[in-house]
Formats: structure tokens, sequence, C-alpha cells
């Protein structure tokens, strides 16, 4: 690992100063891989009789799990491709879930790539409600779309926005809002030794500055009684509770709400802030040296008095149902029924948008609700998005590969696929019945529909043991 920047060293012996030890010793120790699974797909009895890769519960969180990273690499495994898990740091999986969020609900996760935490709150919302999930920069906004494709979301909207043109867009809107903001990542430099190339004093503050500025927004958007949850994957009291205890006296209409914490949690520092308010304990801090996870922070907030209400108008589904019949022929020899009603169109690509869809005009939008497919000259095509949120058993074609046999390393790297037997026409593409894309089988081979930017493109074969 690189050498730690003196000036953090310095700062951490100040903190710390007991504790500080036990701290840097964990910078010499192997830390452990996180996967969460996706109950959307599988379901926790089922994964655990058919894991692939030994693994220990993590028990601060719900479908979490270790892994060794020295022995395994889950990324490669087909489960991965066909969005059964996602690959997430263990300590990053505490958050989300104080959103304490209900199906039904609108949330907003305004940092959201690559899409832990939003992979992480679809599942919570069983498909039913409105995720809007952000990221500014357009690079990661196309990673964060690409995960929730793979994870199957149904009621996902992600954005390429800043925080302030969200908050013009969305004023009082939101039931909950996580803030999972861009930080000097002190917490992730036994991860991402990248991170401690950036790290300086200055760097600290201006992460801070930005922290505040996105809060700013992310109040806006708060309808009232919603909760806000703010986390950062950082040690500095900078950007943790002095962040925290500027926003309480900015807005005294929000406050703090207390973090229950399980085994290896621990209260967050009143003594780091400038005011030294007590109930700052009320937020937590995970440490490496208490737990098997990395450095994170995470203040819970609640918006006490009355918001603005909201006027974000709803999406208007066309009525007229025509232009979409190609696609309905499909539906009915797919499915043998109808499967998706809020359907529009953006010239000839189809969407299913979830119920109570907002009006998104004039944002950046990559991806709303389901993307069906699109309408060719006399036919219909289904897009990846589609394949990857159905059930095998909704499906009449299907063909099934297995793990651990070959030809889904045929699959994913673009090649074809005999079609012995099979129906001409499209065909869904499984692992050991989990949907990993679409296939057309034309005489007797299935010409490969995984997308372009998604195949396997090295010569070596996806490996899951090193
Ligand atoms: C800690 S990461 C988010 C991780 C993500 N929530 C997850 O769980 O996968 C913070 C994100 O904030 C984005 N970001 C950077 N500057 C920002 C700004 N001014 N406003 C909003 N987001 C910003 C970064 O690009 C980054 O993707």
């Amino acid at each position: 690992m690189k050498k730690l920047p003196d000036g953090f060293v310095k700062k951490m012996n100040d903190l710390l100063k007991d504790e500080a030890e036990d701290f840097f010793a964990t910078y010499k120790e192997t830390r452990l891989g996180g996967l969460r699974i996706n109950p959307l797909k599988i379901q926790s009895e089922q994964w655990e009789k058919q894991s692939p890769f030994p693994l220990k519960n993590i028990p601060f969180v719900e479908n979490g799990y270790y892994y060794s990273l020295e022995k395994y690499e889950p990324g490669k495994h087909p489960y991965h491709f066909a969005g059964v898990y996602y690959i997430q740091e263990p300590s990053a999986m505490f958050v989300a879930p104080l959103l304490d969020v209900k199906p039904g609900e609108k949330v907003l996760d305004l940092c959201a790539a690559p899409g832990g935490k939003t992979t992480q709150i679809g599942a919570s919302l069983k498909q039913q409600g409105i995720l809007v999930a952000n990221e500014i920069h357009p690079k990661r906004a196309k990673v964060l779309s690409e995960n929730v494709e793979r994870f199957g979301l149904q009621n996902a909207i992600v954005t390429n926005e800043t925080p302030e043109r969200l908050a013009q867009h969305f004023p009082s809107y939101f039931d909950k809002i996580i803030v999972d903001a861009p930080c000097s990542g002190e917490g992730m430099f036994r991860k991402d030794p990248e991170a401690i190339e950036y790290w300086s004093e200055q760097h600290v503050l201006a992460c801070q500055k930005n922290q505040m500025n996105i809060l700013d927004a992310a109040v806006q958007m708060l309808r009232e009684d919603g909760i806000l949850v703010y986390s950062t994957c950082t040690f500095s009291p900078e950007e943790n509770e002095q962040v925290i205890e500027r926003f309480l006296d900015q807005y005294p209409n929000m406050e703090l709400i207390d973090i229950e914490k399980g085994k290896g949690i621990e209260n967050g520092r009143p003594e780091w802030s400038r005011t030294k308010r007590e109930e700052l304990k009320k937020t937590a801090r995970l440490w490496p040296h208490k737990l098997d996870g990395e450095g994170h922070f995470v203040a819970k907030m609640k918006k006490s008095a009355p918001a603005p209400s909201s006027d974000v108008k709803t999406f208007k589904i066309p009525k007229n149902k025509k232009p979409f019949h190609l696609y309905f022929e499909f539906e009915r020899e797919m499915f043998g029924d109808r499967m998706f009603s809020n359907i529009v169109n953006f010239g000839n690509v189809l969407h299913h948008l979830p119920d109570y869809c907002p009006d998104l005009t004039g944002l950046k939008v990559l991806r709303a609700g389901v993307h069906l497919g699109e309408l060719k000259k006399n036919r219909f095509e289904p897009n990846h998005a589609l394949g990857l949120t159905l059930k095998k058993e909704q499906v009449n074609h299907v063909l099934e590969l297995a793990s651990d046999e070959t030809n889904w390393i045929r699959y994913i790297k673009g090649e074809t696929l005999p079609a012995k037997d099979l129906k001409n026409g499209w065909t869904l593409i499984t692992v050991d019945g989990f949907p990993l894309g679409w296939g057309k089988v034309v005489q007797s081979i299935i010409k490969n529909y995984y997308p372009k930017g998604l195949r396997w493109m090295k010569e070596n074969i996806p490996v899951v043991e090193k």
C-alpha cells in the first residue's frame, strides 16, 4: 500500500489518541470483500444453498455477505452479469437501510454512481414507487444506468443533473433522500489507494464546501416529515460532524434522528465539532478497527416543519395504444399475456414508466422505468433491460445455460450459440434460471443480442476462483 500522507497520520493520531495504534494496524491487515444479493431475483435461503463461493453473513446488513478478496472474483461469475448480486464494500451497505424505505415511496439518491445505494433502495421499493438516481458526471451516470439495468429495477429514473437543477424541478417532492456525498475518501485508503494521492487539508475543506452545497439542494426537495440521510466514506470531522452541525444551524426545521447502533458501530463525536453539541452522538461512525469494513459516517435527519406543497406534474401516458401493436404482439408471443401497462414512446423507443412517474421535461434522463425495446420496420426488438427484469417463469421461449458449462461465456462474448430444436424468433437466455439477455433463433443458430458495450472483450475466460 502507498504511504499514508503525513498530515493524515498526524491528524488521526491527534483525534484517536489511545485508539490510533489499533486504527493504523488495520492498514496492514487483509480486508474482506462484500456482496449483496438482489432480493428481486433470489432470496437468502436459496442463495445460501446455491452460492458459488463460501460466504459469511455481514452482521449489520440484511442480504450482505463477506467473501475472500484473495481467493474469489465474484465480478466474473455469470450471476454478476445476471444481476443476482451487487459487489459493494461491507460498511457502505449499512447506509441505505437507514432510510427505512417502504414500497410506493418517492426516493432520491442524489449522488448515486456507481449505484450501490440505488440498487439497495430499489430492492426495498419492490418495484413500487419512484426512485430517482442522479449522478452529476456523465460517464459515471452511464455506469449507474447499467447497474440499474442489471439489477432489473422497473421504477428507477436515472438522471445526469446538478443537485441545483434537480432542486428546481422537484421542490418538496421526495419522501426520502440520500446524499452519499463526494468526499476526501479517507475511509477508502485501504480499498482505493489512489485516494491517498488526492488527500490534503485543502481538499478536505473543498469537499466540505461541496457537501454543504449539495445538502442545500437536497433539503429543498424533501417533503414535510421526509427523511434525509447523509453519508461519507471519510474520517475527517470537517466533512462529517461539522457539516451536520452547520446544516442543523442553517435549517432549524431539520432534526437529527438517533441511529440504532449494533455491535462495532459507534456514535458520532460531538467533541470533534465546533459547538460540541451532544446530539451529534445520534450520528454513526464505522471504523475499520471496530468491525470488518472500511470507514464511514452517517447522519439521519427529519424535516419537522411544513414544507411548501409539491406541484410536480405527473407524466402523461398516451391513451392511444395503436402505435404499440408490434410490441403487444411480442408480449403475447413471449408472455402469453399483457405484462406492462404504462407504455410511452420516445420516437421508436418504448418504455414502461412507473405509476405516477413525474414529468421529466427539461432534465437529462438516461433511463426511465423499463426500456422495453425499439419498434423497427414491421417488428419489435426487445431491449436488454426488459430481459433483465423478467423472471424465467414469465417467458415462453427460454434457452437455459448452466454456470458450470462454457456456453454462457460464449454468450457474453457476443458469439452465436447452437439452437437445436428451438422455434425461430426471440428467446430469453438464462444461466441457472437467471436471465442474461436476448437471442434470436434463426434456423439452427441463436443470433447474439447481448449489448455490444457490455460484452466480455478480453481473450481470457472469466474465472471465479483466483
Ligand atoms: C461516494 S460517491 C457515491 C457512491 C454511490 N452512492 C454508491 O453507493 O455507489 C459520490 C458521488 O457524487 C458525485 N459527485 C461529485 N460531485 C458532485 C456534486 N457537486 N454534486 C453531486 N454529486 C457529485 C461523484 O461523481 C460520485 O459519483
